[in-house]
């Protein structure tokens, strides 16, 4: 037997990091979730037991502690870039960082009207997401993306014309409603090195609220004909505000709520046009993804 591929690190690393602005008065958190998982020469770890290849998972928990205490922690593709190099550069065995980093989100507080300097609130589950795979000698590449925004529209949503065959039960429709939770990435151009990564740094926030708003403004405007070219369009707009994004990919589920036909009740309407009580459906759900690049 030989091994295929293999890797290993700590995920689930929690991380909470303030920053104090002592001329300001004002404090800032920044809270994330991180895995990391390394590859290299460590075959024989598996094959003869021999653990003199291993750098413990135990120490990777505390690389990611002490590389939070040097370092800043965000923009997260910075962060994830330079755990990444710290690994590849530290152990000469050690070929391949794959770092995620997930930030939760710590919004700040609006009291009486002003943002308050150390009051925050969880807005969400929705998350900002980096995975880096930094190769030895090779660069870092960087997935960025948003995990579970979860959207809803009452109208402005239609599905029709799809095949309609002996298994086809589904009613055409001009007006539904649409929800989705969405997962959303964009995948940067290949960075030489953690150099040319500082060098970006302004662009990653920039995608970030950039691919949100587009996210958001395009569910919102488009009178969808479906799930399929609405995420499409998102797409190409993302692709078109950041010129350093290779593809962009969404995966949506298509949260369903059914209409409920009420007329066994004194005839009540609430179906078509009449239909204001739903059902909102836990599954099944659709789901619909997809991944473009530049033409
Ligand atoms: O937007 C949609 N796309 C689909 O492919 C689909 N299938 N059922 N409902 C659907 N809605």
């Amino acid at each position: 037997a030989s091994i295929v591929s293999a890797r290993y690190g700590k995920d689930n690393v929690r991380v909470y990091k303030v920053e104090r602005d002592e001329k300001l008065g004002t404090q800032t958190v920044t809270e994330m979730t991180v895995c990391v998982l390394l590859e290299g020469a460590i075959q024989t770890s598996y094959t003869k037991a021999d653990n003199s290849v291993v750098v413990a998972t135990d120490s990777m928990k505390n690389t990611v502690y002490i590389k939070a205490k040097e370092n800043p922690v965000t923009p997260p593709e910075l962060f994830a870039s330079i755990l990444g190099t710290h690994f590849v550069e530290t152990y000469p065995h050690i070929t391949t960082a794959n770092i995620k980093v997930v930030t939760h989100r710590w919004t700040r507080m609006t009291i009486d009207g002003k943002p308050h300097p150390h009051s925050f609130y969880r807005d969400g589950n929705e998350t900002r997401n980096v995975e880096a795979v930094v190769r030895k000698g090779q660069g870092i590449d960087i997935r960025s993306g948003i995990v579970g925004l979860l959207v809803l529209k009452s109208t402005g949503s239609q599905f029709h014309g799809f095949v309609r065959d002996e298994y086809t039960t589904l009613p055409e429709v001009w007006d539904r409603i649409l929800s989705t939770d969405v997962d959303c990435g964009w995948q940067w151009k290949t960075f030489s090195g953690l150099t040319a990564v500082r060098s970006a740094i302004p662009k990653f926030d920039q995608a970030w609220n950039g691919a949100r708003s587009i996210t958001m403004k395009t569910f919102a405007e488009e009178n969808s004909p479906s799930v399929q070219n609405t995420m499409y369009k998102m797409c190409n707009s993302i692709l078109e505000a950041v010129p350093e994004v290779e593809t962009v990919d969404y995966a949506l589920p298509n949260k369903h709520y059914f209409e409920i036909d009420l007329s066994w009740h004194k005839g009540t309407k609430n179906t078509g046009k009449d239909a204001e009580v739903y059902a909102p459906q836990s599954g099944p759900n659709g789901l619909i993804e997809v991944k473009v690049a530049r033409s």
